[in-house]
């Protein structure tokens, strides 16, 4: 019989996707990149014509942890390769505006992809493009599908590292055992119920305290519980507010 597996194995039956830069012309882009490959799971970097990666430069000095390993297994590739060996999706910006005929088109949001990675055999390459003039129509053409952030329609391009971050985060449950896809549930400690009701009680002193008009007591003190209600206090912030209003009903008249 198969073990189950445990919570922390990452998920067996998918291969990640590489990720491929395409002429990156910044080294510290490569670094940036390694860096969230690392973050979320990805280990195999594709470079097609990189820049002269140097240990001691910007794309090691970005890398943080992934100049252990992510980086310096980066395999050099031509575009050639990549686009025969590899199902590809080219990550591009696209707006409202572009032709619909237009190689950008149809696109899918990382969102998208990753529901439907899991589903796809063949070997897959997350393509990213240069900085300034990101994939060319060329490219484009060449690359089974398209993958866009959404974004502005005014402005909708983002920088190279804040595109492959965003993309690989949302694709990270291809790569993350399920508990490292979200934060820890670390369990609020609910302010417990007499705590709360001590809490209405000093709010009840304080109105009487500065003659809050009678006939408005009661209205007030149901919208002061359903505020406090909504807020969902936890027993440290209860006490707290606890603590400044017996100081204001405790404290001498002044004059
Ligand atoms: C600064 S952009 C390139 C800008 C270039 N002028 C262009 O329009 O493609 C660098 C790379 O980041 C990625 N990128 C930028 N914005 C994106 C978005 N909204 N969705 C997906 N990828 C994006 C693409 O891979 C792009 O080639």
């Amino acid at each position: 019989m198969t073990p189950e597996p445990s919570a922390t194995e990452p998920p067996s039956d998918r291969t990640p996707p590489a990720v491929a830069v395409v002429d990156a012309q910044f080294p510290g882009n490569v670094g940036t990149i390694a860096r969230a490959m690392k973050n979320f799971g990805f280990e195999d970097l594709l470079l097609v014509d990189p820049p002269e990666l140097d240990p001691d430069g910007e794309a090691y000095g970005f890398a943080g942890h992934a100049r252990e390993d992510v980086l310096p297994n980066a395999t050099e590739i031509s575009f050639d390769r990549l686009v025969t060996e590899y199902h590809t999706i080219g990550c591009t910006a696209v707006t409202n505006e572009d032709d619909r005929s237009h190689v950008r088109f149809p696109f899918s949001t990382p969102a998208d992809l990753a529901e439907r990675l899991p589903t796809v055999e063949a070997p897959t390459a997350l393509v990213f493009g240069r900085e300034r003039v990101g994939l060319t129509n060329e490219e484009l053409a060449r690359i089974d599908e398209i993958c866009s952030i959404p974004a502005s329609d005014e402005y909708p391009v983002l920088n190279l590292g804040q595109a492959a971050t965003i993309t690989l985060y949302e694709l990270r449950s291809l790569t993350l055992a399920d508990d490292e896809t979200q934060l820890p549930d670390v369990e609020r400690v609910r302010a417990p119920e007499p705590t709360v009701d001590r809490l209405y009680d000093q709010w009840a002193d304080l109105l009487a305290e500065i003659n809050h008009p009678e006939e408005k007591r009661d209205k007030t003190m149901r919208m002061l519980r359903r505020v406090f209600g909504r807020a969902d206090l936890t027993e440290r912030e209860a006490n707290t507010l606890l603590g400044i209003l017996r100081r204001a009903t405790e404290r001498p008249a002044e004059n």
